[in-house]
């Protein structure tokens, strides 16, 4: 089915796109993803209006149909917050700056939700596929190679995203929940 179904995939983050590919290609085959490195800016609101509204302003920077995806990380103790924030918190606070917040508050409890959007094409409405695993923020552990990975730790595993090999990862995560949903969406359109 892929490449040919999967529309483009918009976004400027290597190791989203490097994961999208490794969790299609899981069955063995290898694939190529088309994909535009495009920095679109991005509203606030909740993770659902975000999605959406940069799916809509990627699809019309393209000129045809393409999936976005938005990754948020939310924290019980602060009700959900930074979740699509998280960009912004991670680049100025770090990994020890997170682990911070919640100092005083009785749960490390978090969530990571991953959010891909689809749109047919400039003018119409993004579909939204979420993926959510749970787990808690702790002391940084693991290789800091990608975004917030090594503060992580998804529940019963007893390793954070960092400390797992990515075939380990690419099994329970946020993103392949999500993509799951997409892929089985997309060969439903065929
Ligand atoms: O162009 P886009 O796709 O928007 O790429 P981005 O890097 O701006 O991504 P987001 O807006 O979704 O922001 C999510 C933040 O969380 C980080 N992130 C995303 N997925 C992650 C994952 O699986 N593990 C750790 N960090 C992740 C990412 O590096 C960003 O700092
Ligand atoms: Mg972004």
């Amino acid at each position: 089915m892929y490449p040919d179904l999967f529309p483009v995939f918009v976004t400027g983050n290597a190791n989203k796109l490097k994961e999208v590919k490794a969790i299609l290609s899981a069955g063995g085959n290898p694939i190529e993803i088309a994909s535009r490195a495009l920095d679109i800016p991005e509203i606030q609101g909740s993770t659902q209006e975000v999605a959406i509204d940069k799916c809509r302003r990627a699809a019309e920077l393209l000129g045809g149909p393409c999936i976005t995806e938005d990754t948020a990380l939310c924290f019980e103790a602060l009700k959900g917050l930074p979740g699509p924030y998280i960009k912004y918190f991670l680049a100025d606070l770090g990994h020890e700056g997170l682990n911070s917040l919640l100092v005083g508050f009785p749960t490390k409890a978090a969530w990571a939700l991953c959010t891909f959007a689809y749109s047919a094409g400039p003018g119409s409405d993004p579909i939204l596929f979420e993926g959510r695993t749970d787990g808690s923020i702790v002391r940084a552990r693991g290789p800091g190679v990608f975004g917030w990975d090594a503060v992580f730790e998804p529940a019963g595993t007893g390793l954070t995203y960092a400390e797992m090999p990515a075939d380990q990862k690419n099994k329970l995560s946020h993103r392949y929940k999500a993509l799951e949903k997409l892929r089985e969406y997309l060969h439903s359109l065929n």
